[in-house]
């Protein structure tokens, strides 16, 4: 086993982000990915008019690769924002609206993984009622998953780089994943496990897969210090993912570093050809 024998998927919100996001397919598909990933490409509007909808389509269709992964709505990201189905108000609201829209657009090239982050912690506002209404939400996207044949993934993140966001650790979000099967009855919600984030957040790595590989639904990767490319940090990477395969996930790992001071193609010259 090895890099060699994964599915690795890039992810075009934080590689090849040096291109307009139309033309980011084809170089994926260029560097010889046939997959990708995508975090909600228009931060300010949970609902675009059908027009960018169906050009992001055209240009992944064009591009002859397979949308494996979508993030829902998450508010400003990158920027200061992690998730907005906690958020009591207008951003909970425009989450609502975004369900049925990323639902319908992942349906539409066939992608089965729906990412629901969190959101950060509002001061003032009690814990307890944001956890109630992150439920909420997080039940009407596991539905929305549902009718779309997809799974919905429940993201840990990491406290040094997400300060406020109360997912940072397998455990909390494991739990919420639990919460929702719980609650829908579905059984589609699952673990997005980063190794980035839960390395960042000081977690036993190996003990991770260990416990929670059987409801992880999609894997991503990043070295660390410095979220590059693999063989740029410490990680033993590859020996996490053969891990991780023994444990039976045999899914995507979705390629979510940051490229460093090279143009993205560039980037992947650790992967064996
Ligand atoms: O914000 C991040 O780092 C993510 O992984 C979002 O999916």
């Amino acid at each position: 086993m090895g890099f060699a024998d994964q599915r690795f998927n890039v992810n075009l919100s934080i590689l090849f982000t040096e291109l307009p996001l139309l033309e980011r397919p084809a170089a994926a598909a260029a560097a010889g990915f046939t997959a990708v990933e995508l975090w909600w490409p228009w931060v300010d509007s949970p609902t675009p008019d059908q027009s960018e909808l169906d050009a992001l389509r055209k240009a992944v269709e064009d591009a002859g690769v397979q949308l494996t992964g979508l993030n829902f709505y998450a508010g400003r990201l990158p920027g200061p924002d992690r998730g907005a189905l906690s958020i009591p108000g207008e951003e909970s609201e425009r989450f609502r609206a975004n369900i049925d829209v990323a639902a319908g657009f992942a349906a539409s090239l066939g992608c089965t993984a729906l990412n629901a982050l969190y959101g950060n912690r509002v001061q003032g506002v009690d814990p307890a009622e944001q956890d109630a209404l992150a439920l909420e939400n997080l039940v009407l996207a596991a539905r929305a998953a549902d009718r779309i044949g997809a799974i919905l993934l429940i993201e840990a993140l990491n406290q040094p780089e997400s300060p406020a966001y109360p997912l940072v650790s397998a455990p909390a979000a494991v739990g919420v994943v639990d919460k929702v099967n719980d609650t829908t009855g579905l059984g589609n919600a699952r673990f997005l496990m980063d190794l980035y984030h839960l390395s960042m957040n000081g977690e036993d790595l190996p003990q991770a897969i260990e416990r929670y590989a059987a409801r992880t639904g999609h894997v991503q990767i990043a070295d660390n210090p410095g979220r590059g490319a693999p063989g740029t940090g410490s990680l033993p990477l590859e020996d996490l993912l053969d891990q991780l395969n023994k444990a039976g996930y045999d899914g995507w790992v979705g390629l979510e570093y940051k490229p460093g001071d090279r143009p993205s193609a560039e980037a992947f010259d650790w992967l064996p050809r």
